[in-house]
């Protein structure tokens, strides 16, 4: 890769990082020396591992186990250990056998073998007249046994399995839920927090590890086997060593990417810009977009010059390309260390002519194939099995992210309060400054912001785009956490509650909020969670309903409030296309859902928050511009509502409309780059013809008879008419 491929991040490297550009990517990985030798090193990975397994391995098979139950483990269980004894087990059964069928042998070791054996005794029985009873009856006694052994295997895996595999990914599907709705909003947003797992994946994490184990026990078995045999035979034991040499030598030389930790991202601008295009021309959400801007050949030629330009780059996972040796010297090696049983054996035939017998011979090159095999496998399944590991830690640690937000002990509201009395919630700010997590210095969202809302007061804040409005109510909304200063709640520093205990007391209704993949009644009915089995609750959601004006948007939907907003899952079809028929029409049935405008989902964004506010537990009210996609009638009467229904509680509304809710505030907040500008009630505001002034001049003058009339009054603000033009 060239030097203009890279980001510009290598010089900053942390002398324990290493990092390699391979094929698109760039990956950065702590790591020691590429090739280790057992040694110091060894001892301590040795007590690594040992610490691994008892922080996430054991609670990871022990909560499987209790998934399964011990009846189903231990025959899980028990089924792996019979696959990777059973080749060993056959071999050291039949080892008595042998003399005649060596040339079976020698072609690999399965039941199939056994069946030839069995047939050629009878053949032999046939041919010479002399059946040997034994034999042909030891055989056929081992070969039930096996065949026993491997139909009980499969109907135990093909009747167990699905069971198996639904129990396991049911229970880590609860457990990565929890894991995901414990975190707050500055830790999830961290991309460092995501948890990548998915809970489909654990069932396969989990065999995959016991595959392992199943070759461990084949692994072991065979060498038990070798050495028994070595034992008999000079030199045995030498030869035994020489089976694993290839693969210890494979193990040492081969490096993995899964046993470092590391981070890996895209850095060829090529190839980024070939995933954006891919991405605008197959991702929905773009359709509308790129079809109005007649954008399609563009896009194509585009992908094309990307192409061409990328060439042969790969872009897969590089994870083989991280393994590749940069010289074919290990290669070859490895290769030669393979041969080095068969080499023994034509050397000592060439020396000590006679004295190995065919049996042992084909023992020996049985037993040494399996072992090689076995030991070549682990090879293959340790990059797999380290990305498991990977896994299982990223399960248990995710349960244990520490949340950003700190959580206090005192319940909200305080338990002396009495709950009849309708109070809302005081709210100040003392020297508050904030960034979102991972933004540079630079873009600071708050700088020192202090003001102080007095319980039960009508609040509106304004300002420009980007002044840090959405901010400032997410920080009062307990959904961030400043970086530094205090936000009081109650006079009481708002880290002192607990956390969940202040969301539950705040209703926060923005223009982003979505619907959810549930029916109407119950978008709205989660407004109140608590409400759930209330037998009030079907007529609550109808008052919320009318309250947030969405009954004309549910009147016209053909299951009224019943209906579906959206399935949580789309359909499976065999064909796509689906060509025209009956396939295709319940395909269109099941699919259709129901889409409703920006306006009317606000409104029934609006009715939720209606609900929640009818629940009698909410201090504080904000709402950040939630009327944006609304026409003018349905803003007034949401405003006017939610003024009626709030009884004493705190409400902040985000606006950049002047109007009823500017002139009946009881404070306003005038915010610009980040700054509290100007605090004060309309008329104070008014006067002091600052900011706020200039805001509302600039509305104001659209309804002026004279259109120059703003002009006058702006230039009296003192302000160009390119800082007119940006607001
Ligand atoms: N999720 C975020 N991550 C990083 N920076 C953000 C994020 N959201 C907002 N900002 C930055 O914080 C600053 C204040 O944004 P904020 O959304 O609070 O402004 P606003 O006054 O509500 O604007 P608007 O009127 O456009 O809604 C902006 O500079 C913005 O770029």
């Amino acid at each position: 890769m060239t030097k203009n491929e890279k980001d510009g991040n290598e010089d900053k490297l942390h002398p324990t990082l290493s990092e390699i550009y391979l094929g698109v990517w760039r990956v950065v990985y702590s790591h020691g020396p590429t090739v280790e030798l057992p040694g110091k090193r060894t001892i301590e990975q040795c007590k690594k591992g040992y610490q691994y397994a008892r922080a996430y391995l054991w609670p990871f098979f022990r909560d499987v186990w209790s998934v399964l139950g011990t009846r189903l483990f231990a025959l899980y269980f028990l089924n792996h250990f019979w696959w990777g004894i059973e080749s060993a087990l056959l071999l050291y059964l039949l080892s008595g056998l042998l003399e005649e069928v060596c040339a079976y042998v020698l072609t690999g070791f399965d039941l199939f073998v056994v069946d030839q054996i069995v047939f050629h005794k009878i053949e032999r029985a046939y041919l010479n007249g002399k059946p040997d009873t034994w034999a042909i009856g030891s055989t056929l006694l081992i070969r039930l046994f096996c065949v026993a052994g491997v139909a009980f295997v499969k109907w135990f895996d093909d009747g167990y399995s699905p069971v198996m595999r639904t129990r396991v990914k049911l229970h880590f599907q609860k457990v990565v839920m929890q894991t995901h709705l414990r975190l707050d909003l500055p830790t999830y947003s961290d991309a460092t927090n995501r948890i990548q797992v998915q809970a489909s994946q654990t069932w396969y994490i989990f065999t995959d590890i016991m595959g392992i184990v199943t070759v461990a026990f084949s692994a072991l078995s065979h060498l038990a086997l070798i050495v028994d045999l070595a034992r008999g035979e000079q030199g045995g034991l030498f030869f035994a060593v020489l089976c694993v040499a290839k693969p210890i030598f494979s193990a040492t030389f081969t490096r993995d990417l899964w046993s470092t930790n590391f981070i890996l991202y895209a850095v060829n601008p090529d190839y980024l810009r070939s995933v954006a295009l891919n991405n605008l021309a197959t991702d929905t959400s773009y359709k509308q977009e790129v079809l109005s801007g007649a954008l399609e050949e563009y896009i194509e030629d585009e992908f094309q010059k990307t192409q061409d330009a990328l060439g042969e780059i790969p872009d897969e996972f590089p994870s083989s390309l991280f393994s590749a040796n940069p010289s074919p010297v290990i290669n070859i090696l490895e290769g030669i260390l393979g041969d080095l049983p068969l080499i023994y054996y034509a050397i000592n035939s060439l020396i000590f002519p006679g004295k190995i017998s065919v049996t042992s011979l084909a023992m020996f090159q049985q037993t040494a194939s399996s072992i090689r095999d076995t030991f070549e496998r682990i090879n293959r399944q340790k990059s797999s099995l380290n990305e498991n590991l990977h896994h299982v830690e990223a399960l248990y640690n995710g349960m244990n992210i520490k949340n950003t937000i700190p959580d206090g002990l005192l319940p909200y509201p305080p338990t002396g309060e009495k709950d009849d009395i309708k109070r809302g919630m005081a709210v100040s700010a003392r020297n508050v400054s904030f960034k979102y997590p991972g933004s540079s210095e630079a873009r600071i969202a708050l700088k020192d912001v202090s003001f102080d809302i007095p319980a039960s007061s009508l609040v509106v804040i304004v300002g420009a785009n980007g002044s840090g409005k959405s901010s400032l109510v997410k920080l009062l909304s307990n959904l961030h956490y400043p970086t530094s200063g205090t936000i009081l709640v109650d006079g009481k520093p708002s880290t002192d509650y607990h956390s969940q205990d202040l969301r539950k007391a705040t209703a926060l209704l923005t223009q982003d909020h979505l619907l959810f993949p549930f029916t109407v009644a119950e978008n709205i009915a989660v407004g109140d969670p608590d409400a759930v089995d209330s037998p009030d609750k079907a007529e609550r959601v109808l008052a919320a309903a009318k309250l947030g004006g969405a009954m004309a948007a549910i009147n016209k939907l053909d299951h009224g409030i019943e209906e579906m907003t959206r399935r949580a899952e789309s359909v499976f079809a065999s064909q796509y296309p689906m060509p025209p028929g009956p396939l295709k029409d319940i395909m269109d049935k099941v699919e259709k859902y129901t889409d409703f405008s920006g306006g009317e989902t606000q409104r029934l964004v609006a009715s939720r928050t209606f609900m929640r506010i009818s629940s009698g537990n909410m201090r504080l009210v904000v709402a950040d511009e939630p009327t944006s996609a609304m026409d003018p009638e349905g803003e007034f009467e949401l405003f006017e509502a939610l003024r009626k229904v709030r009884e004493g509680t705190t409400m902040i509304f985000i606006t950049h409309r002047f109007g009823h809710l500017t002139k009946h505030a009881d404070l306003i907040l005038c915010m610009k780059e980040g700054e509290l500008v100007e605090s004060g009630t309309h008329r104070e505001l008014i006067a002091k013809e600052g900011e706020y002034h200039k805001l509302y001049n600039i509305q104001a003058s659209a309804f002026r008879e004279d259109p120059g009339s703003s002009t006058s009054s702006s230039s009296e603000a003192g302000e160009t008419a390119e800082e007119r033009v940006k607001l």
